[in-house]
């Protein structure tokens, strides 16, 4: 599969203070990948590293095949970046929000309406931006970020603040885009988000990337106590170990017919970055 982004090394010195600390990374065609890291952790330094606005000390960043530190703006056309401030405008209606962009990017205004049309923005057209609800403007961010079907998309916390049913929209489009080929680049403070949406996470603390791997797989690594909840068929929980005595006794269990039901309880991405941070996510 073809790479789409490609961090070798990436080492960043602000004074003597190391924000970034020999980060490796690599984002292919189809894949989503999240960043997780607690406040301070060097997400926004890593971005602005890819993006071209500030200069790694040292090792290389490629994007799209360029080297980032000499990528000029014609890269725009085929990157796409969603983050806070997204510089709507206000007074402007989303249907010219999108022109606007559209105009600049030479895209085809049929564009505009199928892209509104698949987020369920397109009976607030005419609005003007600053009277669409918050969930409403950042599908109107996200969709005008998506319009010259950018090869990767940088997405900075995509859902947060947002309602459950606005969440699901967006991780099915994102989901959709994904299945197109799109690479996608998020971060987020969502560990459900993270579970849900991506191929792989880089769990990076303290300007190091601590662990890297799938949802699972690092959800796994972290299940020092497994257990199991049994439900039996008086009605009584157990709770068993993933130990020799507790395996016997489930057998026998099993072998008296008493067993209803059996549940094994994995930890989540949540408590897997608490115990490699020590920090909560903020
Ligand atoms: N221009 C700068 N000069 C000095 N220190 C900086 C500069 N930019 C960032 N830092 C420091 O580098 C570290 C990483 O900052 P960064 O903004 O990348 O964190 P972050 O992971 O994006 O955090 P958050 O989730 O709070 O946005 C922080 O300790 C920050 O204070």
């Amino acid at each position: 599969m073809e790479t789409r982004l490609k961090l070798t090394n990436i080492s960043k010195s602000f004074g003597d203070y190391n924000a970034l600390d020999g980060i490796n990374l690599e984002i292919k065609k189809g894949e989503i990948i999240g960043f997780l890291g607690p406040s301070g952790a060097g997400k926004t330094t890593t971005i602005k590293i890819i993006t071209g606005q500030l200069k790694q000390t040292n090792g290389t960043a490629e994007l799209l095949g360029r080297d980032t530190s000499k990528i000029t703006h014609d890269i725009y056309r085929e990157v796409g970046i969603v983050s806070d401030n997204s510089g709507v405008y206000e007074k402007v209606t989303v249907w010219g929000n999108m022109k606007l962009y559209a105009d600049l990017l030479g895209v085809d205004k049929r564009v505009i309406t199928e892209l509104l049309e698949r987020v369920g923005l397109s009976a607030h057209k005419d609005k003007k931006a600053e009277k669409l609800s918050r969930g409403q403007k950042q599908r109107l961010v996200l969709v005008r970020a998506l319009m010259h079907k950018p090869k990767i998309l940088f997405l900075d916390e995509p859902t947060s603040g947002l309602d459950p049913g606005t969440t699901l929209e967006i991780h099915k489009l994102l989901l959709e885009l994904q299945e197109e080929g799109m690479a996608i680049f998020l971060t987020t403070h969502d560990m459900e988000e993270a579970t849900r949406l991506c191929n792989k996470v880089a769990l990076l603390n303290r300007g190091k990337i601590a662990e890297y791997g799938t949802p699972k797989e690092l959800s796994l690594k972290y299940h020092e106590d497994r257990v199991f909840r049994v439900i039996k068929t008086d009605g009584y929980e157990e709770k068993l170990y993933d130990t020799d005595e507790d395996r016997e006794t489930l057998s026998a269990w099993i072998r008296a017919n008493e067993v209803e039901s059996l549940h094994t309880s994995e930890p989540n991405l949540e408590k897997v970055f608490l115990r490699v941070t020590g920090r909560e996510l903020v």
